[in-house]
């Protein structure tokens, strides 16, 4: 018996709707695009490289335009036979000091053979080596540092690296960074010799509005969706969500792909409204739940104790309330509880992404303030979650009431 057929009503493509998908194409993206090229021009001159900054929130398209703008650049630059160009891309999310990043440059640009350990050097004695290897690439080199605010106030390197030549280390190399980013408040923490350096083209990429993301997703349906798997209004809502939500391209993506994974499940083609709105409850419960997943210990404490009071009916609660249960639950878990104001500040992060409302109140005339919460997401799902941490809270007294 067949169990696997393929998909003959929804999808033609659905890898042109995934994250890693390459467009041919960048769509609502005109004016950042002649600012990057303009920015880009030097290195096509065969001058030095300007330094470009790009920033902006997760999902508007900064590593997409910039991947089409490179590709387009290294096809371009096969023109003029006294450039030649070499893009190295490093993601910096797990590196947070200049040293960090300048090793793993290193062992970007040497062969397997030759990789260095990233820790135990001197921090100069890495940046010579980095100097070493972009010499013997010569010609131009663009290094792409993708998350770079990782690397904090450590930033030593988005000064080196850009001036390396100007200062005599590099001679027969043109080094360009491009550093992006979508921490805004990164910009502002560089010490102001490396704003100088780095942002001498910044490029701001803002959140999409609604007609933007449709713009975006029709460019992609047609590849990835088969003739009439799309009913009217399905892009409009994708789009109108994700504009009022995020204002990402992903997010708008990634609906459409959920709605379409809905209807071909439910064997229910072609795609309407319904299934989108379905996926949008489906990706933010995925969401929830994944920030539920990644609390510290004594976060996944507290939201214990919190569910176990919802449960009984006792939320919404204050502080004074929850204590006891976490307390509870810290005993049963065989961890030594913290002090009531150190949990405190675990409810205030349940608050902060959205897991808790937190509502200010007045003790009545003679009392001062306080602060009251209660779940902000159905008590069903903080229940799944909380039954996949067995290993925090073994079966016993709480984890049999949840
Ligand atoms: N203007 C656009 N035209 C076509 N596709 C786009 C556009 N902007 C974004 N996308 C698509 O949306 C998705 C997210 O975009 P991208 O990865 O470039 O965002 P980003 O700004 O780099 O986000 P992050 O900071 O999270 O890395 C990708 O699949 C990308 O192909």
């Amino acid at each position: 018996m067949t169990r696997f057929t393929r998909d003959t009503e929804i999808f033609r493509d659905e890898d042109m709707l995934r994250e890693d998908y390459q467009p041919d194409s960048i769509a609502a993206r005109d004016e950042e695009l002649e600012a990057y090229e303009n920015a880009l021009q030097p290195v096509i001159n065969g001058a030095q490289p300007r330094n470009i900054f790009l920033y902006g929130k997760a999902g508007v398209g900064k590593t997409a335009v910039t991947r089409f703008l490179l590709s387009h650049l290294k096809q371009d630059v096969e023109a003029y036979d006294d450039v030649d160009l070499s893009v190295y891309w490093l993601n910096c999310t797990n590196f947070s000091s200049s040293y960090q990043v300048a090793a793993n440059l290193v062992n970007l640009l040497r062969p397997a053979s030759q990789q260095i350990s990233t820790t135990g050097y001197p921090q100069q004695t890495v940046f010579d080596m980095l100097y070493s290897e972009l010499e013997s690439i010569g010609g131009t080199v663009l290094l792409v540092l993708d998350e770079i605010d990782h690397i904090g106030q450590d930033d030593d390197i988005l000064y080196e690296l850009p001036r390396a030549r100007s200062n005599g280390y590099l001679d027969s190399v043109k080094p360009g960074v491009v550093g992006i980013s979508n921490d805004f408040g990164f910009r502002e923490t560089l010490s102001p010799k490396v704003k100088d350096t780095l942002c001498e083209e910044e490029i701001h990429f803002p959140p999409y509005q609604a007609p933007e993301l449709e713009s975006i997703l029709k460019q992609r349906v047609d590849g990835a969706l088969r003739e009439d798997a799309l009913s009217t209004g399905v892009l409009q809502l994708c789009a109108a969500i994700a504009a009022q939500d995020t204002g990402s391209a992903r997010q708008a993506l990634d609906l459409l792909y959920k709605a379409g994974d809905i209807a071909r499940t439910e064997g229910d083609p072609p795609i309407v409204e319904d299934h989108v709105r379905a996926a949008s409850q489906a990706l933010e419960r995925g969401q929830i739940r994944h920030g539920m997943r990644e609390l510290t210990h004594h976060g996944h404490l507290t939201l214990i104790a919190t569910l176990s009071l919802a449960l009984e009916d006792e939320m919404p609660a204050r502080v004074r309330e929850i204590y006891p249960e976490y307390r509870t639950v810290a005993d049963h878990s065989g961890t030594d509880p913290l002090v009531r104001r150190r949990m405190h500040d675990h409810l205030a992060d349940l608050a902060m992404v959205g897991i808790l409302q937190r509502t200010v109140r007045n003790e009545g005339r003679a009392g001062g303030q306080y602060h009251e919460y209660e779940f902000d997401v159905p008590l069903d799902l903080v229940r799944d979650v909380v039954r996949e941490l067995e290993d925090i809270v073994p079966p016993d007294r709480v984890a049999r009431r949840i």
